[in-house]
Order: structure tokens, then C-alpha cells, then sequence
């Protein structure tokens, strides 16, 4: 299978702190991958590592083979979008402007964008149901609408590679499972999409594979159902839960029982 983005053993320190500890992981075209783990597991920082947004210690990442490290963050932006968890504000920017942005990449220095650019920012904003929203200011939308902006902004770029930082935060359900399905068809027509998520259920039943990072390293990967274990599961996420195919929708769902022993006896 084709890795359009890989990642061996990447080390990162953060405040004089190792948060990436030797971190495996690659992202293949057509699939959805689920980055899980919880809070502080090194996450974010593994993103942020691939768009050069923090300098790793140790390690090599590789673009469609080529050494990320060698490549200017324009060359890294034709091929690889981030939508962050920063809200893309931007003084007095509409959404439609904001999406644009993401063109930038594909523009020579100060070439304004063009007609094929427009079509393509159209497309992204009616992908994330932003099309009636086009004209607002930025910095009036809710949490979720700007969620939306930072997604359409990365697909502008339209990457092979896109990263997703927690893209349901702020989201309501409807919303959530629209940016799903959307993910899946992204990866349908061919995208490698990564996705960090911290709603295990929407991991399982949208993504191919999960990555599940714990103390700065990926300690498991593979099918929702193969990797999710109720072993794993207790003792990453501390919780008791079961991933089971559902023969009604023929897709894998993670039911969850509770807490696992040791953390309930944490909070008692
Ligand atoms: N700028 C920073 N300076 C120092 N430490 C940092 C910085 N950013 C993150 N960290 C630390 O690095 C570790 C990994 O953080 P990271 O944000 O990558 O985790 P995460 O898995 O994305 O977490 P979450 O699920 O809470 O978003 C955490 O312990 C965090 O406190």
C-alpha cells in the first residue's frame, strides 16, 4: 500500500520535555486514519512536526518519499494541509477570503488568485456547507463555523495529504458525522487523511485504521476492530468497552461499559 506520508522514529522536546518518544506512523492514500490517545499523549505535536510547525529532535518524516526536512513549508503546503485547532482568524478576513488563503500555496508571489481558484474555494465551501456563510466576517461565526473554515482553508490547498486536528471539537452530531462522511469521500477520491479524534466511537465506525498514541509513542495501530482491544482500551483509555461489528449497518461500533477498575477506584 502506498504511504503518502511517513513518519520513523520522531522525537520531539517541548519546554525542555520529551513529548515524542520514537513515534511510527504512515498515512496511506485512499484511507482515513484516526490519530487517539489521550490528552497530552503527543498528538497534536506529531502533526504539527509533519507541517513544520515544531522542529523535531530525532527522526525523519517523508512526503510521497521526500525528506519533509529538506523542503520549504511552501513545497510541504502543495502537497500536505493542516486544519488546526486554531481558529482561523484573521482581522477583518470574510470566509470566503479566509478559504482562499489555502490557494496561496498554488500562487506565484503576489499573483492574485484566478477564475480556476475560485471554483475551487466555491467547491470547498459548499463540501463544508459554508456557502450561505461566504460573505461573513470571521470573527463573527461560532466555534463550529470556524471549525468548518479551518477545513475548507486546508482543502483549498487540495493536498494529498490532509491533517485534521480534532475537526468535530464544536461541532453538533449532524455536523460531526457530515465532516466524517466528507473524510471518506475524500479518501475515496484518492486523499490520505489523518484525523485526531478524541470520540472513539466516531474512530471506529469513519476510519480504516486508528493510531492510538500514549506517552509520546504510537503503541498500537491496525483495523478499529483489530486495534481496540478490550485490553488496550482499559489500559490507554481506562475505560471498558468492546468494538463489535454491526450487522445492520455492516460497520464496526465501539460500545462503551463503563470505567475500567483501576480508574474507577481513582475517582472514588
Ligand atoms: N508549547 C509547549 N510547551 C511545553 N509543553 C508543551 C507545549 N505544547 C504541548 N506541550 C506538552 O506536550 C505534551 C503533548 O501535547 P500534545 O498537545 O501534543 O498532546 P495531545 O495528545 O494533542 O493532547 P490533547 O488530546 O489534550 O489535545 C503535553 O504534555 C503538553 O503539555
Amino acid at each position: 500500500m502506498n504511504a503518502a506520508l511517513r513518519i520513523h522514529e520522531l522525537r520531539a522536546d517541548l519546554g525542555g520535555r520529551e513529548v515524542l518518544s520514537g513515534v511510527e506512523l504512515e498515512a496511506r492514500a485512499g484511507q482515513v486514519l484516526a490519530l487517539v490517545g489521550p490528552n497530552g499523549s503527543g498528538k497534536t505535536t506529531a502533526l504539527r512536526c509533519c507541517y513544520r510547525a515544531v522542529r523535531p529532535r530525532a527522526g525523519l518524516i517523508t512526503l510521497a518519499g521526500r525528506d519533509v526536512a529538506g523542503l520549504s513549508r511552501r513545497a510541504v503546503a502543495r502537497d500536505l494541509a493542516a486544519g488546526t485547532q486554531e481558529p482561523p482568524v484573521s482581522g477583518g478576513l470574510t470566509v470566503r477570503q479566509s478559504v482562499g488563503l489555502g490557494r496561496a500555496a498554488h500562487l506565484g508571489w503576489l499573483q492574485p488568485a484566478g477564475a480556476a481558484d475560485r471554483v475551487i474555494v466555491d467547491r470547498v465551501l459548499a463540501q463544508v456547507g459554508l456557502t450561505e456563510l461566504a460573505g461573513r466576517d470571521v470573527r463573527e461565526l461560532s466555534g463550529g463555523e470556524r471549525q468548518r473554515v479551518s477545513i475548507a482553508r486546508a482543502l483549498a490547498q487540495e493536498p494529498r495529504v490532509l491533517l485534521l486536528d480534532e475537526p468535530t471539537n464544536h461541532l453538533d452530531l449532524r455536523h460531526q458525522l457530515t465532516v466524517m462522511e466528507l473524510l471518506r469521500s475524500l479518501a475515496a477520491d484518492g486523499l490520505a487523511v489523518v484525523v485526531t479524534l478524541h470520540d472513539l466511537r466516531l474512530a471506529v465506525e469513519y476510519c480504516d485504521r486508528i493510531a492510538v498514541m500514549s506517552g509520546g509513542a504510537v503503541v498500537g495501530v491496525g483495523e478499529p476492530g483489530v486495534v481496540l482491544d478490550t485490553e488496550l482500551l482499559a489500559r490507554v483509555f481506562g475505560i471498558i468497552g468492546v468494538v463489535r461489528t454491526d450487522p445492520v449497518v455492516g460497520r464496526p461500533t465501539l460500545s462503551v461499559r463503563g470505567l475500567a477498575a483501576e480508574e474507577s477506584a481513582d475517582l472514588s
